[in-house]
């Protein structure tokens, strides 16, 4: 079994990962591009850590834009096993108010203006996308959230809306129809893309407002959104240093086999494969390509 190595992907507010040990931020290249920034990487009590701020250091990059191949693609040339990405979202419910922190564990995938795989002509693969969380690496993130005494909820389905704009009522009252607890602008593609590089995935997504739905609280207020931002920093703080702190050293396999995705998703034959689009994919599909 492989050494686990924890990636952090900081969404809103999150730019940087105090508590690191020997951590520096580093450069990685990539064939799919740049990525979001450096990856900051370092040690929590032997593990190894990186992270990446997805929108950049000072929030350089809105959803549409970020380079989420990249980012994934810079992630397993760092050796991430196991990938945590923290998000800001909005509440479709109720009873999931600001502060609640939401271990999603379905997504809806409502964007259109994004590379969203790594293969394609001259190299076609289909993953699964069932079951698009590890269930090993929530059952980790829900013993962080416990010990760290969290207001959080395990399972939930965020629908990924394109952005940047906010959902109109309309759209929020039909998001809402459909059974949808949360939404964002960033986890798709970047769920699909982690399962194509076999990198097991699961969404933290803290709760910043009620999105436009709630009769009481009006429209999206991106300044009431940065305060409950701020307020809850400490607590995703201490909730990532404690997943690190527990996550088993040794990868254990995923049992909706996020880490092994590619095992028989490669449908073009080896003599028409494009070899360059092959060789992009050193990182990504190294280890079902080489044969
Ligand atoms: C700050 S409000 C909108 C912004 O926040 C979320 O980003 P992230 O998922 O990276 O935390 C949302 O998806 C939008 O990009
Ligand atoms: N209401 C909302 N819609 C989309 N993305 C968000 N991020 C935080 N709140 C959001």
């Amino acid at each position: 079994m492989a050494k686990s190595v924890l990636g952090l992907v900081g969404g809103s507010g999150i730019y940087d990962l105090p508590g690191l040990e020997n951590a520096e931020w580093v450069g990685v290249d990539s064939p799919w591009g740049d990525p979001s920034d450096k990856v900051r990487i370092g040690y929590i009590d032997g593990l190894k850590v990186v992270f990446l701020p997805r929108h950049g250091r000072g929030h350089i990059y809105a959803p549409s834009d970020i380079n989420y191949r990249a980012n994934i693609d810079v992630l397993k040339r760092c050796g991430v096993t196991d990938l945590v990405s923290v998000s800001a979202c909005g509440s479709l419910k109720e009873e999931l108010a600001p502060g609640t922190f939401v271990l999603v564990d379905q997504f809806i995938d409502r964007t259109f203006a994004r590379a969203k795989s790594f293969f394609g002509q001259g190299c076609v693969a289909h993953v699964s996308m069932a079951y698009p969380v590890s269930p090993k690496l929530v059952d980790c993130v829900e013993m962080a959230a416990r010990a760290e005494d969290l207001s959080y909820r395990r399972g939930g389905t965020y629908l990924a809306m394109e952005g940047p704009q906010f959902s109109s009522l309309a759209e929020s009252h039909l998001y809402r129809s459909w059974g949808c607890d949360v939404i964002g602008m960033t986890n798709m593609p970047e769920a699909k893309l982690a399962r194509e590089a076999e990198i097991c995935y699961t969404t933290v997504a803290m709760i910043t407002d009620y999105d436009s739905w709630h009769p009481d609280h009006g429209e999206v207020d991106i300044q009431a959104i940065l305060k409950v931002l701020h307020d809850n920093a400490s607590n995703a703080q201490r909730l990532v240093a404690r997943i690190a702190r527990d996550l088993p050293r040794e990868h254990e396999a995923c049992p909706v086999g996020s880490d092994t995705a590619l095992e028989f998703a490669i449908m073009t034959a080896p003599e028409a494969r494009d070899p360059e689009l092959v060789s992009k994919l050193d990182a990504i599909a190294g280890r079902v390509l080489k044969g």
